[in-house]
């Protein structure tokens, strides 16, 4: 008889896993995110992205450098390591699908089609069923011709934009950061959640605020749920319970406020003024007239987020190889991520990269899709209005057999588990590349013992000889 053991909570410590060097590959993608940004902000001098000792380090080295602030961290950080390219791979522009690919999988009276204009494929919602193609070659895709409501982007600023103690009232009592109003003062970023498993926050009285959220949540989880769809045309890749239940998903409606991070900056150099700060006039002079990063590179916990955004255009996404992509909003179309789940769904049948690694990945296999958000200061207030479909907090990834002691025990490994391993993880919020040493994912490890530091080992996602993918 076996015992049940369900997987809800339990950090895994792993500290080397953060201290190998930069890589060719790393400082690829700064290289390819100043260019992008340089090219879609003219007015930028290049020389912004120096930013002392850090200088190579560009845009990541400024990231790196709030951090240690934001700790009071002394010393250096673990450096950061990224997806390895993979040179025998051919480029990613070269594999695209040829016409008609799944028409043997489906019954549709016209021809998929898609075209790549901007960089990232566009799709219409009645071409869906190129998706697990197409994400297997692109981190991401537009829809159009959705038939979403407008994205509210009106309901966004209305209540980024009341006063603070209005904000402050739309703040979870639990102090939930996935429900109601929260904020990040020095990344100048604020946010409001819709979340339907908790009690509703928004502003008071206002019904067609309440209506208006609800409506258009509905239909873009909806959306997600067809694109899941695509996926079990064959058999069931994306658990049913998903497809059919909106489970934990939630929407966020997101502004990166400039006047919030100005008066940062300025409280900062007040601060260094009175003698309170160590730090030169000179750093927080370049601080104030850098370009910024306003949300740090990550991973969204969930299957599929959907995101739409206001202008000045601010996020970038990669794929596996280490190629940058600008994630314009294009009009009338709907930008959708793959989520963390999408590798444990869309593994090698039998494996799981919670617990095989990178063996359990193949070259159709879904990895998330790492993205960020940099809005260089000065260009005004950037609103986005993002989606997530999550399945329920107990559904379970992964099962498996694990021995005891003498006993044989089945552990079941819940979404929560996921949610709460990748809450642990401190500065960093992809999954990075790795194989999970078995050793140290045995069970009766007892959860947060002292002194751990939990790291992710699940996102068995990146090919190649470093293929650890850490920020
Ligand atoms: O604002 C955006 O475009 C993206 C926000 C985001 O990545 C997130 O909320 O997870
Ligand atoms: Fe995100």
């Amino acid at each position: 008889m076996r015992e049940r053991l369900t997987r809800r909570s339990r950090a895994d410590s792993d500290g080397d896993r953060r201290d190998g060097s930069r890589t060719r590959d790393s400082s690829s993608i700064r290289s390819q995110l100043k260019s992008l940004v340089l090219r879609q902000n003219p007015e930028l001098s290049p020389s912004m992205f120096s930013h002392g000792a850090d200088s190579e380090d560009s845009i990541v080295g400024l990231l790196k450098q709030q951090r240690i602030k934001d700790r009071g961290a002394t010393t250096t950080p673990k450096s950061y390591t990224f997806p390895a390219d993979n040179p025998t791979s051919p480029p990613v522009q070269d594999e695209e699908p040829s016409p008609g690919y799944f028409s043997d999988d489906l019954e549709a009276d016209h021809e998929p089609s898609f075209n790549t204009d901007p960089e990232l494929p566009i799709v219409k919602r009645k071409d869906l069923c190129m998706i697990p193609h197409l994400l297997t070659k692109y981190p991401a895709f537009y829809v159009t011709d959705h038939n979403l409501p407008h994205t509210p982007f009106d309901l966004a600023k209305h209540v980024l934009n009341c006063t603070d103690s209005e904000k402050e009232s739309l703040r979870d009592p639990q102090k939930s950061t996935t429900n109601g109003y929260n904020l990040v003062r020095d990344q100048g970023r604020e946010w409001w959640d819709y979340n339907p498993q908790s009690d509703f926050l928004g502003p008071k009285g206002d019904a067609a605020y309440e209506a208006a959220t609800k409506e258009y949540f509905n239909t873009a989880t909806q959306l997600l749920q067809d694109i899941c769809k695509q996926f079990n045309i064959v058999g069931e890749v994306i658990p049913k319970e998903i497809v059919n239940d909106r489970g934990y998903s939630s929407m966020r409606y997101l502004r990166y406020n400039e006047d919030m991070l100005e008066t940062e900056i300025n409280k900062k150099i007040r601060k260094h003024r009175r003698g309170e700060s160590s730090e030169s006039v000179e750093e927080h002079i370049k601080e104030q007239e850098s370009p910024k990063f306003t949300f740090e590179p990550h991973t969204d916990l969930d299957v599929f987020t959907l995101i739409d955004s206001t202008e000045p255009s601010g996020l970038y996404v990669w794929n596996k190889r280490g190629k940058v992509f600008p994630a314009k909003p294009v009009k009338g179309a709907v930008l959708i991520l793959a989520g963390d789940l999408m590798p444990c769904y869309t593994a090698i049948k039998g494996k799981s990269p919670l617990f095989d690694g990178k063996d359990a990945v193949s070259d159709r296999t879904v990895l998330p899709t790492a993205h960020t958000v940099w809005v260089p200061k000065g260009a005004g207030d950037r609103y986005s209005v993002e989606v997530s479909l999550r399945p329920k907090r107990n559904a379970v990834l992964w099962e498996r057999t694990i021995n005891i002691g003498s006993k044989e025990v089945m552990e079941n490994t819940t979404f929560w588990w996921l949610a709460t391993e990748k809450s642990r993880v401190d500065g960093r919020k992809c999954f990075m590349v790795d194989k999970a040493p078995e050793k140290k994912l045995e069970a009766e490890r007892p959860a947060g013992a002292p002194g751990e530091k939990s790291v992710l080992l699940l996102g068995a996602v990146m090919t190649g000889p470093t293929s650890k993918f850490s920020w």
